[in-house]
């Protein structure tokens, strides 16, 4: 790009897409740019005080439609007035209008916006671009978006209405149009498939994209069933005869779209050139400092070489590391409910357990798992009370207190988090050289964020008064275990983490264990919020080392008594063998399968089917309306259980979900002074910030059963035959999800809105998809995955980097703010709680790696129950709803979902025993 000081304003229409365009900018240019939300000012002021600084405006998508003011904010009186000064031969900026942009821009010369014909969202077209759109001739001087670009391109579209062409006034010209055919099932159909056997990311620090290349096809075809029964064309791209102005209604800054970057460097030459002509000079030659400031996502300062590790900083000098290996793998892996056995005996053990569990051993993603049954203290916060409680150990270490305090209004708590966890950087590594790099977890906190932490974290968003906390007694409520959970804040806080100072690291490949402990020599107390609270984290030399030794003599006692049987899921075999050897865990399977049995059965849920289907036609309605391209509908499923002892739910974790549905990213977390416990087998990462500052996104969208059901009664020729034709149709299910187009089309919607998130935190064009939906197939289900990453800032840290990218874009649709407002109202105000939000840890920055600062790894919370102190057992579940749902599909999917957690009819009869006699009898258990 040659413009040194060419300066863009984009204008954000709260699509959750806008900050893509960012990653078609070279970073050293992105200083001239300044990304704003079209409310942030009135339109008089920005007028006045903010265009003028600029040379062009590039007006983003968005939900909605331009005839309501709401919906476009300060773009509305904007594009009036360039309107009325082209008019009245006056100079006007060159502008860019995309998606809402483009039909705003049609509308306001007086162009009608409709409803599609055919609503696509996430879907690719092949874009034709008119020869017309090359000619520099005719009334305009100026080129176009489309200059040197082929014909014909793929480009993502995510739209439900139009511009009507025929309504096109006379100074609009139509630059593009696309068919509305099938061309993107049919190239899918010639590409071949990305099948991840291996699973591995070989080079997790890769930022590079993944590209699948489709052929397009030679002429326009329509496949079945497909609702464009007719050929016919939509108008994909216009431009002003006369002036600099133009737009597209497909989307530039998709990841699937060919050539955006060019687009956005046409545009840049285009307004050079009109500065020529028209002689041109914006305020100042460079963007004054407070102009840069309004920006939404600061871009200046950008070090695009920032992949140099900073300079070395001194050691941490209040707080050391003691680690030690205490467990060879080659002695034999040692079963983990055991060593959860052994630590719970250790002296100070307590309830409050943080356990990470890297539950499927044979998954790339699964390193280590992470252990702890005695935190430094906890802390738990409620949003709608700003309200924080932190309990730590007392004097006698069995018991803990609690104390309240309440943040000052505007104050969030991640910041706090945050500045904590910068006392825990460059923390030098005793008793050992170093740790194995991929053991990422270095002590700090582990715990959850819920979904309601979104009040905090998600700009723009405003609490509806329906969510406002209707408890009275809260305010003067006292810390006693009879008001525990009066309201929901406090039966399950918004927030909830440990720090964990002292804990052990499993190698789950290996099986060789580390325990690690945080050292704080002088017993220092640490600030946690501002002045209001101080904590001690960390423990003296003496108690690091005797903590080891008694680790160390215990290890051995238990190793004799248990060596590993490895966690391996039920095998498949065929019913014939299965019977004849009376196989165990296939006989429990069959007894399973021979009793399927509904969740709704026995846990309540929240919706049910009747109530559930028109809310999915409700979200179905609204997509064609524009306001909404993805919808993340979800509900729970709930049981009250009467008891339900600690030991039993640690019981249940082990011998029931991790055993049933054992996956990467699994968690047993209790938080006694809540009385919260929450069980997880969370197959999908949410965020991870590594050692090299490199955050990785891994959103799953696309689901369908593997084949696993046994051919014989099908008179195949034998097992190995039946192993065989098994084996072939599940490939071939594998494939039909990858070329699925509504699965793709779900997935490159969370994909384009996930790389949205991260242009916020990342250097944007570090942003990258080195996997774009490869399929990965786990025991029970293959699912589509893609993996996103970037740089982090470098003034950014993993909670920041967190904070600006929740909650999960799979959990909510897209775009995020207006969908997470549907999902409000459609879900009924009830809180989605742990549910929706994230497990995971911040780890403290050790000096062994190059950087020595923080780093985290959370999951997604779903396939989770949740256990609160009234006993009550909780499971969400939901699905993506796009247009093309089919409501009854959509919730025999959330069923299926909720059946991945729920315990099988074996582990309600273990809950039936483990009752006590004074509990309220279930009919059922
Ligand atoms: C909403 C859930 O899962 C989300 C929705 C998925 C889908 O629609 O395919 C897949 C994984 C999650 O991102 C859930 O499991 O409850
Ligand atoms: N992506 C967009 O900007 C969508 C614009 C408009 N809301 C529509 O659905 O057509």
């Amino acid at each position: 790009m040659a413009m040194e000081s060419l300066k863009t304003i984009i204008i954000d229409n709260y699509d959750s897409y806008t900050f893509n365009l960012l990653q078609l900018w070279d970073t050293k240019d992105l200083h001239n740019v300044v990304v704003i939300r079209n409310d942030q000012f009135e339109w008089e002021y920005f007028q006045e005080h903010v265009l003028p600084y600029f040379d062009n405006i590039i007006i983003s998508p968005g939900p909605g439609r331009p005839e309501n003011p709401k919906d476009l904010g300060l773009v509305g009186p904007l594009l009036e007035f360039q309107r009325r000064e082209l008019a009245h031969d006056r100079v006007a900026l060159p502008m860019f209008g995309i998606c809402l942009g483009f039909q705003a821009i049609g509308w306001t010369f007086g162009a009608k916006v409709s409803h599609a014909a055919r609503v696509v969202h996430g879907r690719l077209s092949l874009i034709n671009i008119l020869e017309d759109a090359r000619t520099r001739n005719g009334d305009s001087p100026y080129g176009d978006i489309l200059d040197d670009i082929p014909t014909n391109i793929w480009a993502t579209r995510y739209h439900s209405l139009v511009v009507d062409p025929k309504s096109l006034p006379e100074c609009l010209q139509v630059t593009a149009t696309c068919w509305e055919d099938d061309a993107d099932i049919l190239a899918l159909r010639n590409t071949p498939p990305r099948l991840d056997k291996a699973l591995s990311d070989s080079n997790e620090n890769s930022l590079r994209n993944d590209s699948v290349h489709m052929k397009p096809p030679t002429n326009h075809q329509y496949t079945e069933g497909c609702e464009a029964s007719l050929p016919y064309t939509t108008l994909m791209a216009f431009r002003h005869k006369v002036h600099p102005i133009y737009g597209v209604q497909f989307h530039p800054e998709s990841i699937c779209t060919e050539y955006g970057r060019k687009m956005i460097d046409n545009f840049h030459n285009i307004t050079e050139q009109w500065k020529r002509n028209v002689q041109y000079q914006s305020f100042a030659h460079q963007l004054p400092e407070h102009i840069s400031q309004l920006s939404v996502v600061s871009l200046t300062g950008l070090n695009p070489s920032s992949s140099l590790p900073p300079p070395p900083q001194d050691f941490n000098t209040n707080y050391a590391l003691v680690a030690e290996k205490i467990w060879n793998g080659s002695d034999g892996s040692l079963d983990t409910q055991s060593l959860f056995k052994m630590l719970q005996q250790q002296p100070g053990a307590s309830q409050s357990i943080a356990f990470l569990d890297s539950a499927r051993q044979s998954s790339p993603y699964c390193h280590y798992s992470f252990l702890s049954v005695n935190n430094a203290f906890t802390m738990t916060y409620s949003t709608l009370h700003h309200e924080t409680r932190i309990s730590s150990p007392d004097n006698n270490s069995k018991s803990r207190s609690t104390s309240i305090y309440t943040l000052p209004p505007q104050q969030k708590i991640l910041s706090y988090v945050s500045s904590f966890l910068q006392h825990f950087t460059h923390v030098p590594v005793q008793g050992i050289k170093s740790l194995p790099r991929n053991l990422n977890f270095r002590g700090g906190f582990i715990g959850y964020i819920g979904y309601e932490m979104k009040r905090e974290t998600l700009e723009g968003y405003i609490t509806p008064i329906k969510q406002r906390c209707a408890c009275t007694e809260h305010e003067t409520e006292t810390i006693s275990p009879s008001s525990l959970g009066c309201c929901q804040c406090t039966l399950e806080p918004d927030l909830a983490l440990h720090f964990v100072d002292k804990f052990l690291a499993i190698n789950v490949k290996e099986g060789s264990i580390y325990a690690i402990c945080i050292v704080n020599q002088d017993q220092q107390r640490q600030n946690l919020l501002d002045d209001r609270a101080d904590v001690l984290v960390g423990h003296t030399l003496e108690h690091a080392q005797g903590w080891l030794q008694s680790l160390k003599r215990n290890m051995y006692s238990i190793s004799k008594a248990k060596i590993s049987k490895s966690l391996s899921p039920p095998k498949i075999l065929c019913k014939k063998d299965a019977w004849h050897h009376n196989e165990m865990a296939t006989a429990e399977e069959a007894l399973e399968t021979s009793n399927r049995f509904s969740p709704s059965q026995i846990f309540t849920p929240d919706v049910d089917r009747s109530q559930y289907i028109p809310a999915i036609e409700e979200a179905i309605r609204l997509i064609g309306e524009g306001e909404t391209y993805e919808v993340c509908l979800t509900t729970h499923f709930r049981r009250n259980f009467g008891v339900l002892s600690p030991t039993s739910l640690i019981e249940l974790y082990f011998s029931h979900l991790r055993r049933r549905n054992p996956s990467p990213f699994s968690a047993f977390l209790s938080f006694p002074a809540t009385g919260l416990t929450v069980l997880s087998s969370s197959p999908e990462r949410f965020m991870r910030v590594n050692a090299q500052g490199i955050v990785e996104m891994k959103p799953i969208k696309g689901t369908t059963a593997r084949v696993r059901d046994c051919c014989c009664s099908e008179h195949v020729a034998g097992e190995r035959e039946c192993k065989r034709l098994r084996q072939q149709r599940d490939k071939a299910r594998a494939q039909d999800l990858w070329s699925d187009v509504k699965e793709r089309g779900e997935n490159l919607m969370i994909v384009d809105l996930v790389r949205n998130d991260l242009a916020h935190v990342c250097i944007p064009n570090t942003v990258t998809v080195p996997k774009l939906m490869h399929v990965e197939s786990y025991e029970t289900v293959h699912q589509l995955v893609s993996t996103v990453r970037g740089k982090q800032r470098s003034d950014a840290d993993p909670i920041q980097t967190l904070a600006g990218c929740f909650p999960p874009g799979s959990m909510t649709g897209a775009p995020k703010l207006r969908t997470v407002e549907i999902l409000d109202e459609l879900e009924g105000h009830i809180n989605r709680g742990v549910y929706s939000g994230c497990v995971g840890y911040f780890s403290i920055g050790t000096a062994d790696n190059e950087r020595g600062q923080c780093t985290s790894d959370f999951s997604v919370v779903i396939r989770t129950a949740v256990v609160n102190a009234r006993k009550e057992v909780s499971i969400g579940a939901g699905g993506a709803i796009t247009f093309l749902s089919k409501p009854d599909a959509e919730w025999n999917e959330v069923v299926l979902k909720t059946e991945s957690v729920v315990p099988s009819p074996s582990v309600r009869s273990f809950i039936a025993s483990n009752r006590s006699k004074s509990a309220p009898s279930s009919p059922l258990l």
